[in-house]
């Protein structure tokens, strides 16, 4: 289990992170969801010990978390936003310099397992800088399987990567998953945290205000949204149990049109903070 106690990260004056408290069960998949600048990268690096907090501390199966702590940071893999690949490498020659770093033995067996994985066979020999933004993305993902941890962070896996190269991504999360590996990654697409997650962590101006199934964050708002624009130019947004409870809700209003549909986790976002995710 991580368990991040009264957690903040300052930059001068300014808190990042501000009193942060989670824990995060084995084989969690968890989605940090917040818009630019909500302090979702600042929390990964600190829980990668890249970072120290200011105050608070975090542990990992009742170790502390710091920067020198290897027998923790062995049983983790990291896929940072921006690449730490080696662009003149081959997408090969990157995995054999990872593994070699964590002193792999068999190696050749467990990079043809991680090229499969990532469907990447086809394109081991090309150099990292030739490679497309998904396969790249799926390269670093496979870097940081290499010594098969048990814990996976990863920031904003998908960000800048097209649908069918996101789909990829998503099954390859999904797989992880099923492996039994606690996953935690940051996004701000909100149908990504929607689709893949068994918990949300919702994430504005540096403190967690939430951490629930996303289900059950949408059935307490109320599952059906009524969305009208009245005609004072404004969009309001209602939220009911059920589909009768929004219908004689909006018989009973002035408006210049409306929808109802689904509520979904940029309804309870926007509901929580005023603020829209993306
Ligand atoms: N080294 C730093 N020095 C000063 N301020 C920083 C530093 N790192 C981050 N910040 C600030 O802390 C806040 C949180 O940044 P962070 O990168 O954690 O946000 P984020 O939620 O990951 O956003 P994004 O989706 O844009 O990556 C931002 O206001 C950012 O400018």
């Amino acid at each position: 289990m991580i368990e991040i106690n009264d957690v903040s990260k300052m930059f001068g004056e300014f808190a990042a992170v501000d009193n942060v408290n989670l824990k995060i069960q084995d084989g969690e998949f968890l989605g940090l969801l917040g818009p630019n600048g909500a302090g979702k990268t600042t929390i990964i690096k600190m829980l990668t010990g890249l970072l120290k907090p200011t105050t608070g501390t975090i542990y990992v199966d009742g170790e502390k978390m710091s920067r020198n702590n290897m027998k923790i940071k062995k049983r983790i893999g990291v896929v940072p936003q921006y690449t730490n690949l080696d662009k003149e490498l081959t997408a090969y020659e990157n995995l054999i310099f990872a593994a070699k770093l964590f002193k792999i033995k068999d190696y050749k067996n467990k990079i043809e397992e991680l090229l499969t994985f990532m469907e990447l066979e086809k394109h081991k020999n090309k150099k990292a800088m030739n490679l497309s933004g998904g396969m790249e993305r799926r390269l670093m993902i496979a870097k940081a399987l290499i010594n098969d941890p048990d814990i996976i962070f990863l920031d904003e896996p998908t960000v800048g990567i097209d649908l069918n190269g996101r789909r990829k991504i998503w099954d390859i999360l999904k797989g992880m998953k099923a492996m039994g590996k606690t996953v935690l990654f940051t996004t701000h697409y909100i149908e990504e945290a929607d689709y893949l997650c068994n918990q949300v962590c919702l994430i504005n101006n540096g403190r967690v205000f939430k951490k629930e199934t996303p289900e059950k964050l949408k059935n307490d708002l109320g599952i059906y949204t009524v969305e009208y624009f009245d005609s004072e130019m404004k969009t309001n947004y209602e939220y009911f149990k059920d589909k009768d409870g929004a219908e004689k809700y909006i018989s009973s209003i002035e408006y210049v049109s409306y929808t109802i549909r689904k509520t979904t986790l940029e309804d309870v976002f926007y509901n929580f903070t005023n603020r829209k995710v993306v």
